[in-house]
């Protein structure tokens, strides 16, 4: 479960990013965080992984306060922390089963990770987060060689080998065809119900955030101005969100999937 209380962000150049922003994700949730570019989806995401500091407000992770932590506590908050990003961020001379592994390197010591010699309970859980994801027969392909759902298949691999309580997915199939996207968010979906994660996907492509999550939160200028269903998501609050404009062919998209 997630809690994110009256957070607020003023970067030091004096934007407000983030303006009394609260709201609960509980286990198993997906959210997909919707708004114009420059509405503050990537500072609430860096505020929740402690990339960023918010100016106020508190978030709490399973019922530890994580904000006003020391960079020691940050650690161990991170590793409960999942992140999925657009363009994977793989160690491209790495294997496919390296780049899994290396979600372990929030746990395991500098050496073991130096000499790539991980508990072998971390191996198995990799295979099983690799056939998982369908990548079993390219566990020892190196990661350059791979497509890019692929790519993607072995990010959300690697951000699960982390055992996380929180994923939080930054535009996942902005790099991504059609087809390939809505495969992924299938997936993410399917595993998030499965473990019981609650997710923030930030995703621009409000089409498939309408298909795929039970749950859209839409942000503008900083202030939540929307948390609704799919349904809810009317063109009337799109306008509200992203300003005036013509809807009918996202609702002629919709149709077509
Ligand atoms: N490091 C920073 N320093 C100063 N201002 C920043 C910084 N990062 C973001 N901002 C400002 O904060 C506001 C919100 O930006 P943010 O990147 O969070 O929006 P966004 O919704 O993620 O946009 P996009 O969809 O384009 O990625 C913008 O006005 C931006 O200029």
């Amino acid at each position: 479960m997630l809690e994110v209380t009256r957070v607020s962000k003023i970067y030091a150049a004096g934007d407000k990013a983030l303006d009394d922003v609260s709201f609960s994700i509980p286990a198993g949730q997906v959210v997909g965080l919707i708004g114009p570019s420059g509405a503050g989806k990537s500072t609430l995401i860096r505020c929740i992984n402690r990339l960023v500091e918010p100016t106020s407000g508190s978030i709490s992770l399973g019922g530890t306060v994580i904000t006003g932590m020391s960079s020691r506590e940050l650690r161990s908050v991170r590793r409960r922390i999942g992140m999925i990003f657009q363009e994977y961020a793989l160690v491209e001379r790495l294997s496919v089963m390296e780049n899994v592994l290396s979600g372990r390197l929030g746990y395991v010591s500098f050496w073991r990770s130096f000499l790539r010699r991980y508990p072998k309970a971390d191996v198995q859980k990799a295979f099983a987060l690799l056939d998982r994801v369908g990548l079993m027969q390219h566990a020892g392909k190196r990661a350059d060689a791979l497509s890019g759902g692929q790519r993607q298949r072995v990010g959300i691999a690697r951000a699960l080998e982390q055992d996380p309580e929180l994923l939080l997915i930054d535009e996942p199939t902005a790099s991504l065809d059609p087809k390939t996207s809505r495969q992924i968010m299938r997936l993410l979906l399917e595993i998030c119900n499965e473990q019981h994660l609650p997710a923030i996907i930030n995703i621009h492509d409000v089409v498939l955030a309408k298909q795929f999550t039970e749950r859209l939160i839409g942000l503008k200028a900083g202030a939540i101005v929307f948390d609704g269903t799919p349904a809810e998501l009317t063109d009337t609050v799109l306008t509200r969100i992203y300003g005036e404009e013509d809807w009918t062919t996202l609702d002629n998209d919709t149709e077509s999937d």
